[in-house]
């Protein structure tokens, strides 16, 4: 998968004010950090926040390290490698590429838009604080204007200025070097299930979760004017939306084609758009045919009318938990030895009458692996997880807080992501319901 804006060039470049309630989209973040962000490995996070507090929500044992010269460090890293993308950038110009990764062809995508939209050069003072911004809320997030995640920081955020970035790292660093105050990111959906390589982000960064939206998608079939369904050999999409209209495509609409996974719904209009393509429909949102010229070929194309996506927001500070209100938690653990140790930890739960609303696990990227060794049979290899678990209560109520102490017991890492109130809006089905 591949961004839809130019991977190696940097910049931030001025788009159009939305109206209200959607985000204010002012910035595009699209400096590229591939390479920046490898340098930033778990014992070098970029986070300038103070270390967590457990009373505050912000538990932890095992976790990474960090120190101001590991801040100022990643700075340095993220400038200079800024500095090389600008120059590759120039050097190569933007080829309009189809590459093949993991055995998938994607799409190396660079938008011709009119050139006042194109990416402007980050300079090392866009990497400082701004205090420019006035007392607008800035909320990072992946893709472009007419992207879910944009609607999902309009929900959480009615009046914050959207800051679109080309990647989810961006986003992350947006928040982390102060360029944003928030970071949004989708993290589950009703049919596609988690988005597994978020929940691996937030264990690669510090910032912490202070809330969450649950958003009804509704996705449209976008192409350019005056084409038709038949003329039709390509859908794109980001790879959640291509999943969840997947049966709609091919049974309804008998649009046997070629799929194309990109990085965001919104960046799929865009790229039809900007590149003239008549063969190519996008999935994406109505606001992203607004915003793109396009067509609405085919509208609600999601195969299950209720398809809610769950987004979460991200802060350099967690939040200070309350009890007057619905609190959800979110933890993620690992354990190296003992047995019915996720039993243990959810009795931890139970026992206290709090109700869990997931659990999720990952395999451990830094040990995954364990080795059983057993002299009559063997050597047993097991798969070493991460678990995560989001709980019904707040770390500010004393439950949450024994089970918590209990769960340290039995694990060998114990992080919590963030206490935060849950989404309590009423139930708003998608629009064709
Ligand atoms: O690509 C987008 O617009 C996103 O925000 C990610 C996404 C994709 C599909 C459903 C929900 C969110």
């Amino acid at each position: 998968m591949q961004s839809l804006a130019p991977s190696s060039s940097i910049g931030i470049k001025s788009i159009m004010r939305s109206p209200s309630p959607l985000p204010n989209p002012r910035r595009r973040v699209n400096f590229s950090v591939q390479s920046a962000a490898r340098s930033f490995d778990s014992n070098q996070s970029v986070s300038a926040a103070a270390p967590p507090s457990a009373a505050a929500g912000g538990f932890t044992s095992g976790g990474v390290g960090k120190n101001r010269a590991d801040w100022q460090s990643s700075c340095a890293i993220l400038a200079s490698k800024v500095v090389s993308q600008q120059q590759n950038t120039e050097k190569t110009g933007g080829a309009d590429n189809i590459t093949v990764v993991n055995g998938h062809r994607t799409l190396d995508l660079v938008p011709v838009v009119d050139s006042n939209n194109l990416p402007k050069p980050l300079t090392i003072t866009d990497l400082s604080p701004a205090p420019m911004h006035g007392a607008q809320l800035r909320v990072a997030y992946q893709g472009v204007p007419g992207a879910y995640s944009e609607a999902a920081a309009g929900k959480a955020y009615p009046e914050c200025d959207a800051i679109p970035c080309d990647q989810f790292e961006v986003a992350f660093q947006a928040v982390e070097l102060w360029i944003a105050d928030r970071a949004v990111l989708p993290v589950e959906n009703s049919l596609g299930g988690s988005i597994h390589r978020n929940y691996d982000l937030l264990l690669r960064h510090r910032l912490h979760i202070v809330g969450e939206v649950q958003l009804p998608v509704h996705h449209c079939l976008l192409a350019l004017p005056g084409v038709r369904k038949e003329y039709i050999n390509r859908v794109i999409s980001h790879p959640q939306a291509l999943a969840q209209c997947e049966l709609t495509l091919t049974k309804k609409l008998g649009l046997n084609v070629t799929r194309e996974a990109v990085d965001d719904t919104a960046g799929a209009a865009e790229f039809v758009a900007a590149n003239g393509l008549r063969d190519t429909a996008a999935i994406a949102s109505a606001r992203a045919a607004e915003l793109y010229g396009l067509n609405i070929l085919a509208d609600g194309i999601q195969d299950d009318s209720s398809n809610i996506t769950r987004f979460v927001m991200l802060a350099r500070e967690p939040i200070i938990p309350r009890t007057d209100r619905p609190f959800k938690t979110s933890i993620v653990f690992a354990h190296d030895k003992g047995t019915s140790v996720l039993f243990k930890v959810l009795s931890a739960f139970a026992f206290r009458n709090i109700s869990l609303t997931k659990i999720e696990s990952r395999p451990h990227r830094n040990r995954p692996i364990r080795l059983v060794d057993d002299a009559n049979v063997g050597t047993a290899k097991h798969f070493e997880y991460m678990f995560y678990v989001d709980f019904e209560a707040s770390m500010a109520d004393v439950r949450a807080q024994n089970a918590l102490a209990e769960v340290q017991e039995f694990t060998s890492f114990l992080r919590v992501l963030g206490s935060y109130p849950m989404d309590m809006t009423p139930w708003s089905p998608s629009r064709d319901d």
